[in-house]
C-alpha cells in the first residue's frame, strides 16, 4: 500500500479523539493524523513533507519518479510496509473499521505485489516492478488498465500524496474531506476513485447505462470555469470506462443542458445555482446518486451559495447511501460545520497542509511590492517583463470594471470577469490555455480551481480581501511541481493588510522596489544586440556610407552612437525614472534624515519648510516613516529633485538623499489608514500624497472601486457568478 495518512474522523476535530491519536502518534501507526484544532502532525508525515520541499527546492516534480530519491523510496517501501502491519493489527472503532476496508484493497494488492515479487507475473500485462520501487505508482493503486493508459497519455504514472493518501478511502466507500495545497491534484483525488467505483457496481446491483437513468455523481464548484475543468477531467477518463458526464452552469442556455441530462449521465458537474434550477426542473433525479462531491467549498460559501449547496445536499432522501467528498486548499472553520451536518460520523479527513505554517504554494515565489494605484497601468507591463520568464500572467483585480479597464490598458491583454457573457468567457479562457495571447486580467472567477499549463506570473493588483483569496490566486502558477511568482502591489496605506496575509498564509514576502525602466531597457538591449548580430552582412554597403556620415557629424563617440541604435531596435527613445515608493514615472524616491527620531510625518512636512517653498511640497507623494524612526522617505517630481538637494544645504542638520533601494517602512494599520490623508504639513486635511484637499483620493476608471470598505460586502457584487 502506498504511503497512506489518513486522520481519524472529523469529529476529532472537535477533540473527542486526540488523546487516541497522540497513541498512534507514539505507536508510530498511520502516517498522519490530522487535528485541525493545532496539536498532532504525525512526524513521519512532517519528514516526509520536508523531504518533499527539498526536492522541490532541487527542482523536482513532486512524487515523480526522477523527483525521488533512492533513499526516499526505501523509506516510503519501509513506512508503507509499517502502516500495513499496524492497520491490520487495527479492529476497535468504527472508523477503525473504515480503515480496514481501505486497507483490504490494499491487502490484494501487495499480495499481488508479492507474487510479482517471487514469480515476475504482471497485473494486467505490466510488470509491477515500477509499483515496487515507488509506492505511489500508479499500479500499486486499484486502478484499472484503461485508466493507467489514460493517466500515462497525460504523463501521469504515479500518484501525488494528495492521491495516494485518499484513493482507497473514497474506493472503500468512506465520506472523505481532503486539502492539499494549490496544484497538488486534488481533482484527480476524487475523479480516479469515483471512476473506478463506478465502473464496479456494488454487491446487488447492477451498472445503469439505460437511456434515462439518473446520476450517480453530482459535482459542486463554485465558478463555471472551474465546473467546465472539472467536467473535462471527468470526461476524459470517465469517457474511456463508458461513463458519460455532463456540465451545466448558468449563463449557458437551459435547453442543451435538459436534453443530455434526460438523455441519462453518469456524472453531473456544476455550479450550484443552475444545478439546483435543474433539480427542480425534475431534469435530474438524485434517486441514484453515489458520490456528491464539493470543490472549493468554501468558496461557494464565499459566493453567497450557502443556501443552494445546503438545498441540494438537504434533497439526497437517503443520504447513508450517498458518499460526501469535500476537497480544497483552505478550509475555514465554518466547512467543519457543513461537515458535521452532512458527512456521515465515520468520515475522515486527509490533510496535507494541516498544522504547517505555510498555506499557500510553497513552491511560489511571493513578493510584495508597494505601488500607488494610479502608477499599476504602467508598471505591469514591466512587471510582466522582469517575473513571467515568457509565460502566462494572470493579473486579479477586485472588480469587473478594473479588469476591463486594465485590460485595455495592456498590450496583448484580454478580461474575464462576471459581467462578460459566458460564450466570451469561454472563448477568452479557450484562447488563453491555447497561447493565443498571454495575459489574462481577471476578478476572482479565476482564482479558484484554474489549471492553465504554463502560468510563470500572477499579479495581484491589490491584497486580497482574505488569506484564502491570496493562497488561490496566488496558487494559479507553481502548479503540478513547478515554480512560479506571485506579486501582490500594495498602497502603502493598506501595508497592515501585507502583514496580515503574511501572518496567516505563512508565506515570507520578498519585499521589492518596482524594476526600474533602465533595467529593463539593460535586458532589452541585449536582445537588441543579438538581433543585430543576425543581420546579414549584405545590408552593410546599402548602409556604410549613411553610417560613415552619422559617425563624423553626430558629435559623440562611435560606441554612444551604437548605444542609441541599440536603445531605438529595443523601442526606447529616452529613460525615465521611476520611484520607489509609489512607482510613478519621473518621480524619484528621496530618504530624509534630521539626525533626531521622527515621530509624525508632520514633522517631517515640518522639516521640509524650512528650506523648501510650498508648492513643491505639495507634489510630494506617498511619505513614510522608516521603520527605525530615525527618518522618512517619500516622491518628489525628478524635476524638483536638484532644489531638494540644494535646499538641504542651507538647512541646519538635515540631509536629503536619494534612494536606489527602499529601507524597511512603519507599516500603517488600520485606523492609522484614515489619518495618514492628514499627512501633509501639521494639518489634518491633506491627502497621503502631499496633495491639499480632503481625505481619500477620488478613483475614477480602472482605479475605482465598487463596494467601499473592502469588506465582505463589498464583494457581493460579483457573488453570485454562475
Ligand atoms: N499524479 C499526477 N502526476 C502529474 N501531474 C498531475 C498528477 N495529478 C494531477 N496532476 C496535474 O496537476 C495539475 C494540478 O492539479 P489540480 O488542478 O487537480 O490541482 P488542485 O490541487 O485541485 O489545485 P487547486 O487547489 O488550485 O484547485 C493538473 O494539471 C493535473 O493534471
Amino acid at each position: 500500500m502506498p504511503s497512506l495518512k489518513i486522520s481519524d474522523p472529523l469529529d476529532d476535530m472537535f477533540g473527542c479523539a486526540i488523546e487516541k491519536m497522540k497513541k498512534k502518534k507514539e505507536k508510530k501507526t498511520r502516517a498522519m493524523d490530522y487535528d485541525p484544532e493545532g496539536s498532532e502532525v504525525n512526524s513521519e508525515f512532517e519528514e516526509e513533507l520536508s523531504h518533499k520541499k527539498k526536492s522541490k527546492k532541487k527542482g523536482s516534480e513532486i512524487n515523480s519518479d526522477s523527483g525521488e530519491d533512492l533513499s526516499h523510496k526505501k523509506k516510503s517501501k519501509k513506512k508503507r510496509k509499517a502502516v500495513e502491519e499496524e492497520d491490520n493489527g487495527e479492529t476497535t472503532s468504527e472508523s477503525d473499521e473504515t480503515v480496514k476496508k481501505k486497507v483490504g484493497s490494499s491487502k490484494k494488492l501487495s499480495k499481488k505485489q508479492k507474487v510479482s515479487d517471487e514469480e515476475g507475473e504482471t497485473i494486467d500485462g505490466e510488470l509491477v516492478s515500477d509499483g515496487e520501487a515507488n509506492p505511489n505508482a500508479v499500479v500499486n493503486f486499484n486502478i484499472s488498465k484503461v485508466l493507467r493508459e489514460k493517466l500515462k497519455s497525460k504523463g501521469i504514472e504515479s500518484l501525488f500524496p494528495i492521491q495516494a493518501m485518499t484513493f482507497d478511502t473514497i474506493f472503500g466507500g468512506t465520506d472523505l474531506v481532503g486539502r492539499a495545497r494549490t496544484g497538488q491534484g486534488k481533482t484527480l483525488a476524487f475523479v480516479l476513485p469515483i471512476l473506478e467505483s463506478l465502473t464496479r457496481p456494488r454487491d446487488g446491483e447492477s451498472r445503469k447505462t439505460g437511456y434515462g437513468r439518473s446520476p450517480s455523481v453530482l459535482v459542486l464548484a463554485p465558478t463555471r470555469e472551474l465546473a467546465k475543468q472539472v467536467f473535462a477531467d471527468f470526461e476524459f477518463y470517465g469517457g474511456s470506462v463508458g461513463l458519460t458526464s455532463c456540465c451545466v452552469y448558468g449563463g449557458a442556455p437551459y435547453r442543451p443542458q435538459e436534453i443530455s441530462l434526460k438523455r441519462g449521465v453518469d456524472i453531473v458537474v456544476g455550479t450550484p445555482g443552475r444545478i439546483k434550477d435543474h433539480i427542480e426542473r425534475n431534469n435530474i433525479d438524485l434517486k441514484s446518486l453515489r458520490f456528491r462531491v464539493l470543490d472549493e467549498a468554501d468558496e461557494m460559501l464565499n459566493m453567497g451559495f450557502v443556501d443552494d449547496v445546503e438545498n441540494i445536499l438537504g434533497r439526497v432522501e437517503d443520504a447513508s447511501k450517498v458518499q460526501t467528498l469535500l476537497f480544497s486548499a483552505t478550509m475555514p472553520d465554518w466547512v467543519k460545520k457543513i461537515a458535521a451536518r452532512f458527512f456521515k460520523p465515520d468520515r475522515k479527513v486527509a490533510d496535507l497542509v494541516g498544522d504547517d505554517k505555510m498555506k499557500a504554494s510553497a513552491s511560489v515565489r511571493h513578493i510584495v511590492l508597494p505601488c500607488f494605484f494610479s502608477a499599476r497601468a504602467q508598471l505591469i507591463p514591466d512587471i510582466i517583463r522582469c517575473y513571467s520568464s515568457g509565460g502566462r500572467t494572470i493579473v486579479f483585480t477586485e472588480t469587473k470594471n478594473s479588469a476591463s479597464e486594465l485590460a485595455g490598458a495592456l498590450p496583448g491583454a484580454r478580461a474575464l470577469h462576471g459581467d462578460i457573457q459566458q460564450s466570451q468567457r469561454e472563448v477568452t479562457l479557450a484562447g488563453f490555455r491555447s497561447g493565443k495571447f498571454s495575459v489574462l486580467v481577471a476578478t476572482d472567477v479565476a482564482a479558484r480551481g484554474l489549471d492553465i499549463n504554463d502560468v510563470q506570473l500572477i499579479i495581484q493588483c491589490d491584497p486580497p480581501r482574505d488569506v484564502e483569496t491570496y493562497i488561490h490566486r496566488s496558487g494559479r502558477t507553481g502548479r503540478a511541481g513547478n515554480t512560479g511568482v506571485a506579486v501582490m502591489l500594495y498602497d502603502r496605506r493598506k501595508s497592515y493588510m501585507v502583514s496580515q496575509i503574511e501572518r496567516s498564509s505563512g508565506v515570507k514576502f520578498e519585499h521589492v522596489s518596482a524594476p526600474q525602466p533602465a533595467d529593463i531597457a539593460q535586458s532589452a538591449g541585449s536582445g537588441a544586440a543579438e538581433t543585430i548580430s543576425q543581420v546579414s552582412d549584405s545590408v552593410v554597403p546599402v548602409f556604410r556610407a549613411k553610417a560613415e556620415e552619422l559617425l563624423k557629424s553626430g558629435g559623440l563617440p562611435a560606441v554612444d552612437i551604437v548605444a542609441k541604435a541599440l536603445a531605438k531596435i529595443a523601442g526606447y527613445t529616452e529613460i525615465k525614472r521611476r520611484s520607489l515608493l509609489t512607482c510613478q514615472d519621473n518621480f524619484t524616491t528621496v530618504h530624509l534624515q534630521t539626525g533626531r527620531v521622527m515621530y509624525t510625518p508632520s514633522f517631517a512636512f515640518s522639516v521640509l519648510r524650512r528650506f523648501m517653498p510650498e508648492e513643491k511640497l505639495s507634489a510630494i507623494k506617498g511619505l513614510s516613516l522608516t521603520a527605525d524612526g530615525q527618518g522618512a522617505v517619500f516622491d518628489v517630481p525628478s524635476e524638483d529633485l536638484d532644489m531638494f538637494l540644494a535646499g538641504q544645504e542651507n538647512a541646519d542638520m538635515v540631509s536629503v538623499e536619494v534612494l536606489d533601494k527602499l529601507p524597511p517602512l512603519q507599516e500603517t494599520n488600520r485606523d492609522r489608514g484614515g489619518s495618514n490623508n492628514g499627512w501633509r504639513g501639521g494639518g489634518r486635511g491633506g491627502g497621503f500624497s502631499g496633495r491639499s484637499g480632503g481625505g481619500g483620493r477620488g478613483r475614477g476608471g480602472f482605479f475605482a472601486r465598487s463596494g467601499g470598505g473592502g469588506g465582505r460586502g463589498g464583494n457581493r457584487s460579483f457573488s453570485r457568478r454562475n
